[in-house]
């Protein structure tokens, strides 16, 4: 079975997995949103099942939500949770100084309050999602509706001063419409190629008036957990580097693996 599930698969997974070990019972716990997050949701659910781990998980999605309830886990909203102790989300790219692009899958907004509001973020990520500088993924913008054009002239516009290559914002699609949020907002994905100051972009962006939010994470993550296709995994702290290197023995986890890919 686990044959089957491409390398990169195998990677999120084992990132997941290496990561669930992070909660423990009372925790108070953010759950990120796209493939790897779903891994995640899969494992933890796993654990309340079948070891009896008891925690409160705050989605960051409409989806992560289901999934978290498909799989058993108490989900409670921001508000009642009002603090949390840890937020584990996948990255679309994360560079040397653990900084990040988030928002490939819509849910940015939600994902930077939530990682925000808690006392230790952990990104799962596969090892492609490394990058000396941030910018190859397009950056996910979140802006209003109203207006959305003149936004969108706005920013590529701001982008011509900028150490950036690319200025295009294209407006991301649900097939003929508009993508829509969860919090009812667009996205326009910035084809910069290479951001060379990531701090300055995303306070530049946060200026525009019709700009909520932007996909740059900057000193939110504490630890990356990056998986590997052969089962590898290495946690990287921000203040100490590499602090530990583990392997996840598929033949042991195989039952687990293939029960979560069903
Ligand atoms: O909006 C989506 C999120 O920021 C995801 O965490 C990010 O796009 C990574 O997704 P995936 O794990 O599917 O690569």
């Amino acid at each position: 079975m686990t044959g089957e599930l491409s390398p990169i698969d195998k990677a999120k997974f084992v990132a997941a997995r290496r990561a669930a070990d992070f909660v423990e019972d009372g925790m108070r716990v953010g759950l990120g949103t796209g493939s790897t997050a779903a891994w995640l949701v899969r494992c933890l659910g796993e654990m309340v099942r079948e070891d009896g781990l008891k925690f409160k998980g705050v989605p960051t999605s409409t989806r992560t939500a289901e999934l978290a309830r498909d799989q058993g886990i108490e989900v409670v909203s921001l508000d009642e949770a009002r603090w949390l102790d840890l937020t584990i989300d996948g990255a679309d790219e994360f560079d040397g100084d653990l900084n990040l692009i988030k928002g490939g899958g819509g849910a940015l907004l939600q994902e930077k309050i939530v990682a925000t509001a808690s006392d230790r973020m952990v990104v799962i990520a596969d090892v492609g999602k490394q990058v000396e500088t941030l910018g190859a993924f397009p950056l996910p913008v979140e802006i209003v509706p109203f207006g959305w054009s003149a936004t969108q002239a706005l920013i590529e516009e701001t982008l011509v001063s900028m150490d950036v290559l690319g200025r295009d914002a294209t407006l991301r699609m649900n097939g003929e419409a508009p993508f829509v949020t969860d919090e009812g907002n667009f996205i326009l994905d910035l084809h910069l190629h290479r951001i060379g100051n990531p701090r300055q972009m995303a306070l530049v962006l946060n200026q525009m008036p019709g700009v909520v939010e932007n996909g740059l994470f900057i000193d939110i993550c504490d630890t990356v957990v990056i998986g590997y296709g052969d089962g590898r995994v290495e946690l990287r702290d921000i203040n100490e580097g590499t602090i530990a290197h583990d392997r996840l023995d598929f033949v042991e986890s195989e039952n687990l693996f293939t029960d979560l890919s069903d």
